[in-house]
């Protein structure tokens, strides 16, 4: 398995090998002893996915708060998004900083996002399928949202502003500013 960490380290992209033949292809998308080996060992306790019927849906920025942080390992089963993880853990060495990656059917890729991280991803095609684990369960309560385009983090999304398709809840979604306080690095 190719593991490769990102400009923020605890951010590690990761591509299992995929065993192509006549029938199609077979890959083991997750396995705990390799992925731990990589740094990614954290238990999982749900599995989510969710389809973008169109080219530009943004989702994100979002998070959970303690004692519901979520880590989540990301992928694209359908079609590609580009994937984006902002550090929002208070005292971090690259507090506010941000890493993404494309994750495609094509490449196979997965992009382990730790707690304390915003995630939000933008489809670059129609019908675009993510699936990702999360190592705590949902809790609405806890849920937060930064404005995907916010100013104070210069995300380069590959879409323009008039082109994201937003939901009702994350076009309203505040400044990364608000997001202070909400985790704390250790
Ligand atoms: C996230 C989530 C949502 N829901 C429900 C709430 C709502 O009625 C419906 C759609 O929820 P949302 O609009 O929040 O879905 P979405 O905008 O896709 O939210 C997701 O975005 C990505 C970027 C993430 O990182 C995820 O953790 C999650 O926040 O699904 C659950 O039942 N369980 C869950 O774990």
């Amino acid at each position: 398995m190719k593991v490769e960490r990102l400009a923020i380290p605890e951010v590690i992209l990761v591509t299992p090998p995929r065993f192509s033949d006549s029938r199609g292809f077979f890959s083991e998308t997750y396995n705990a002893q390799r992925m731990g080996d990589a740094g990614i060992d954290l238990p999982f306790v749900q599995d989510n996915q969710s389809l973008s019927r169109q080219k530009g849906v943004v989702r994100g920025l979002h998070c959970q708060l303690a004692p519901h942080a979520q880590g989540k390992l990301v992928r694209c089963t359908k079609g590609a998004i580009w994937d984006v993880a902002v550090d929002a853990r208070t005292g971090s060495p690259t507090y506010g900083k941000w890493v993404a990656a494309e994750l495609s059917e094509e490449n196979w890729s997965q992009l382990w996002i730790p707690p304390g991280f915003l995630h939000g991803f933008c489809t670059l095609v129609e019908d675009s399928e993510v699936q990702y684990k999360c190592t705590a369960l949902y809790a609405k309560d806890c849920e937060r949202a930064v404005i995907w385009n916010s100013a104070e983090l210069g995300i380069e999304w590959p879409i323009k502003a008039e082109e994201a398709v937003l939901s009702d809840k994350d076009v309203v979604a505040p400044e990364f500013s608000a997001a202070k306080g909400w985790f704390h690095y250790s």
